[in-house]
């Protein structure tokens, strides 16, 4: 079984790449909705612990986390020390029904990928990426968005180009829908015909 695991940077289109390899076929687990899961689910207790007041209505109030996390950005090292593991432990567990089920090719939506050297642990790194400037138009076109929540998040991801260098296969999503799902069908037939890397291409 291959693992593929994608990243990219807020708003580079992530999640709608993530969506077209799960339209192909491929399992996908997706590291964000499991977060937003384990706010409802066991993350409640620890994340209700560590940041008093963050509970609403039985689960963690994303909104109230924030504004938290924006007044002592410190408070994100925490967070990530309860959140992560539990994150870690849904991986394997999707890891291990994929290979029971057989699955040739699965993939990992991990938004910190780099960052938590989650590298390690797949096969195959692919990147979502854009230009900067549809990335910002994106991002402050969200309800809620603010530039220092924007500029908050930018700060604790490595920077795209960076993430670009280390990719092993790179989905544009600057040039709409349509190339970026022939791009991941492009990508698929390529690791079903054992090219990994497009690295040194
Ligand atoms: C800060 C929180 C409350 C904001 O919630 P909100 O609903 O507004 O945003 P959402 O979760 O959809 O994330 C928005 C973007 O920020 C990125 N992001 C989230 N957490 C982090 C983080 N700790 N460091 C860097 N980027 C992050 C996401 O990947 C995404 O690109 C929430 O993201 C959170 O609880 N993060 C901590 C858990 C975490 O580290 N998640 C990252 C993947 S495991
Ligand atoms: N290939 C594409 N063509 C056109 N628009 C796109 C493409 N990919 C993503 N988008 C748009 O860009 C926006 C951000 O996409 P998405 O939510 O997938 O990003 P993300 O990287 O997962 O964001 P986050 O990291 O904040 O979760 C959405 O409005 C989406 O419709």
């Amino acid at each position: 079984m291959i693992v593929i695991g994608l990243t990219g940077s807020i708003g580079m289109g992530k999640t709608t790449t993530a969506g077209m390899f799960r339209d192909a076929g491929i399992p996908v687990n997706d590291s964000d909705a499991v977060v937003h899961d384990l706010y409802r689910t066991d993350a409640v207790k620890p994340v209700g612990e560590a940041f008093p007041g963050s509970i609403r209505e039985g689960a963690i109030d994303r909104v109230e986390l924030a504004r938290q996390l924006s007044l002592d950005p410190g408070g994100f090292s925490r967070l990530e020390a309860v959140v992560h593991p539990l994150v870690r432990d849904r991986e394997k567990q999707f890891l291990a029904r994929q290979r029971l089920a057989g699955a040739d090719l699965v993939l990992l939506d991990i938004p910190l990928l780099f960052e938590t050297g989650a590298e390690k642990r797949v096969d195959v790194v692919v990147v979502a990426t854009c230009d900067p400037q549809i990335q910002r138009q994106r991002v402050l076109a969200r309800p809620g968005m603010t530039e220092e929540k924007f500029k908050l998040i930018l700060n604790r991801q490595m920077p795209d180009s960076q993430k670009r260098d280390r990719a092993d296969f790179l989905v544009d999503t600057g040039c709409g829908l349509d190339q970026a799902k022939k791009r991941v069908e492009q990508i698929i037939n390529l690791l079903r015909s054992g090219i990994r890397s497009e690295k040194h291409a």
